[in-house]
């Protein structure tokens, strides 16, 4: 884990939000971010914002409940972030991303996870120190409770060599890392190899 102060977390998430949003990772309001900072308490994106358009103002203080520390509104998805926290004491950052690649991998008639298998890019995951593997990402369904998410997935993110990531069909993928710069590499890493399978199967035919 990579504790930090809020300041630097407001920083550090505004960025991310203009990197994302530059890549095509977080059209209208979708997305969201966050980071464990060192008084035990985390930084998230306040909800409904353009991710692209951040500022310092639209990220806020939740407590280790969710609960709001300074009367702004946290994400929809705040205890989407809690829960990896709370599974991965060594999380530092979690980040959500909303590309057309990534959801329509998740639409697409494939049932509970999704293998990258053979790329060079699997080397960009923790842990992960040759393209010789096969990565499974799960699939879990959407919903609009948070608690039905979680309960789907955390018992398979425990899984002994489970990836730090996962799709939620239909609607976006979740990565993270030890801080935010991890987190970003998983998130570009299985957003990059997503399309690299896209592009492998146009040339296929
Ligand atoms: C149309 S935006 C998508 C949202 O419903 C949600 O999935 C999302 O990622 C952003 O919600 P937010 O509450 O701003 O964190
Ligand atoms: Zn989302």
């Amino acid at each position: 884990m990579t504790a930090t102060t809020f300041a630097e977390a407001q920083a550090w998430i505004v960025s991310v939000g203009r990197w994302l949003d530059g890549k095509g990772w977080a059209p209208a309001t979708s997305g969201n971010y966050s980071a464990r900072l060192d008084d035990g308490s985390f930084a998230v994106t306040v909800s409904g914002r353009h991710k692209g358009r951040l500022t310092p103002d639209d990220v806020m203080r939740v407590d280790a409940a969710g609960a709001s520390l300074d009367g702004k509104k946290p994400s929809a998805e705040t205890a989407l972030h809690l829960a990896l926290y709370t599974l991965f004491p060594e999380c530092g950052a979690v980040l959500h991303s909303h590309s057309a690649a990534n959801v329509g991998l998740s639409r697409a008639a494939y049932a509970g996870s999704y293998s990258f298998a053979g790329h060079e890019m699997l080397k960009a995951l923790p842990g992960n120190p040759t393209h010789d593997a096969s990565v499974a990402i799960p699939i879990v369904d959407n919903s609009q409770d948070m608690a039905v998410i979680e309960a789907a997935i955390a018992p398979r993110l425990l899984a002994p060599g489970a990836a730090p990531a996962y799709l939620i069909r239909g609607h976006g993928l979740y990565g993270w890392g030890k801080d935010m710069a991890e987190a970003e590499r998983v998130i570009e890493a299985v957003e990059w190899m997503i399309a690299a399978e896209l592009a492998e199967r146009s040339f296929r035919g």
